[in-house]
């Protein structure tokens, strides 16, 4: 958990295959230059830098219009996932260094499987202006980074990646925070599945807090796990420009901090992706700066004591 001192595997994840445009590989270098590590050990916290996963195509597929780079995305779930769940089971907190964010695909599998192990129900809370709930049948662009939500969630339409018998996580399960871009057949999706969506409205005539309070009860109450999945575009363009699937409107600077900042005082979270940077897009290292200050805050730093505040 990321309250007292936690053990925290990084885990650098250089895919971009899920992306329409190039960039995200060189993520992980931009987020380590930004001194994410040094950081999270300053915190207190014991960090092992895993480095990089060596990624293999799956030769046994094929790339279609419908799932683009699907030889390069199935090979790296397949990599990632294992990554992943070895890390949870021995112990350690594993954070991804994106990448794009169909690394989720392997992640959330990962952890997915990990949470079946110890019989605890496993939480997603996705941060992000998109819903990446589209599968290759409903995607209008086969751009796979828009399809990981919908794969670990076991809809149908997807090619057998991992094992049959994976572990899926419950659509009812999955909460997201931030949507402002959803396509058409994606819609239909998340009402038919029951994916828990506050879009940016529900953040404008709620607050911020009020919404994380909900998620958080509910994971608390079931004794879950969260997993955390922080897609750059979640912020406002202003905030975090270094990510190429921009949508105005997005989450101020203080209300990510927020988020970052209860989830730390919750103590339930297990794991996180920190996705979608692309450093080629990026002002002179701004987003990458902005990611790690926002993983300081997930795992502990604050501006005052809680004691040396008034009550
Ligand atoms: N992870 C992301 N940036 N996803 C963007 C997805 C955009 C669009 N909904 C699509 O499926 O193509
Ligand atoms: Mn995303
Ligand atoms: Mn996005």
């Amino acid at each position: 958990m990321t309250q007292s001192p936690a053990s925290i595997t990084l885990i650098g994840v250089p895919f971009e295959g899920g992306a329409g445009r190039g960039g995200c590989a060189m993520g992980p270098a931009a987020l380590r230059l930004s001194g994410i590590a040094e950081t999270l050990a300053d915190l207190g916290h014991t960090v092992v830098d895993q480095g990089d996963l060596v990624l293999d195509a799956a030769s046994e597929f094929e790339s279609t219009a419908a799932a683009k780079e699907l030889p390069r995305v199935a090979g790296m779930t397949r990599v990632l996932s294992e990554a992943t769940y070895a890390a949870a089971a021995k112990g350690t907190l594993p954070v991804m260094l994106g990448g794009d964010h169909s690394l989720s695909m392997g992640s959330v599998s990962g952890m997915a499987r990990y949470a079946a192990s110890v019989k605890r129900p496993l939480f997603v809370l996705w941060l992000d202006a998109h819903a990446d709930f589209n599968t290759p049948t409903s995607s209008p662009s086969g751009n796979m980074h828009g399809m990981p939500v919908a794969f670990f969630c076991g809809l149908d339409g997807f090619p057998q990646i991992l094992p049959a018998e994976r572990d899926l996580v419950m659509p009812k399960n999955v909460f997201q925070i931030g949507i402002r871009s959803v396509d058409t057949n994606e819609r239909d999706l998340i009402g038919k599945h029951g994916v828990q969506v506050f879009d940016m409205r529900a953040i404008d005539e709620n607050g911020i807090a009020a919404i994380v309070r909900q998620v958080l009860r509910a994971v608390v109450e079931s004794d879950g796990l969260l997993h955390v999945s922080l897609d750059v575009d979640f912020l406002d363009p202003e905030v975090a420009p270094g990510v190429g699937t921009t949508v105005p409107g997005g989450a101020t600077f203080r209300e990510a901090h927020l988020i970052m900042e209860m989830l730390h005082d919750s103590g339930v979270v297990a794991s996180l992706d920190i996705v979608e940077l692309n450093p080629f897009l990026d002002d002179r290292g701004k987003s990458a700066r902005v990611m790690t200050e926002l993983t300081a805050s997930l795992f502990g730093r604050r501006i005052l004591d809680r004691q040396t505040q008034p009550a």
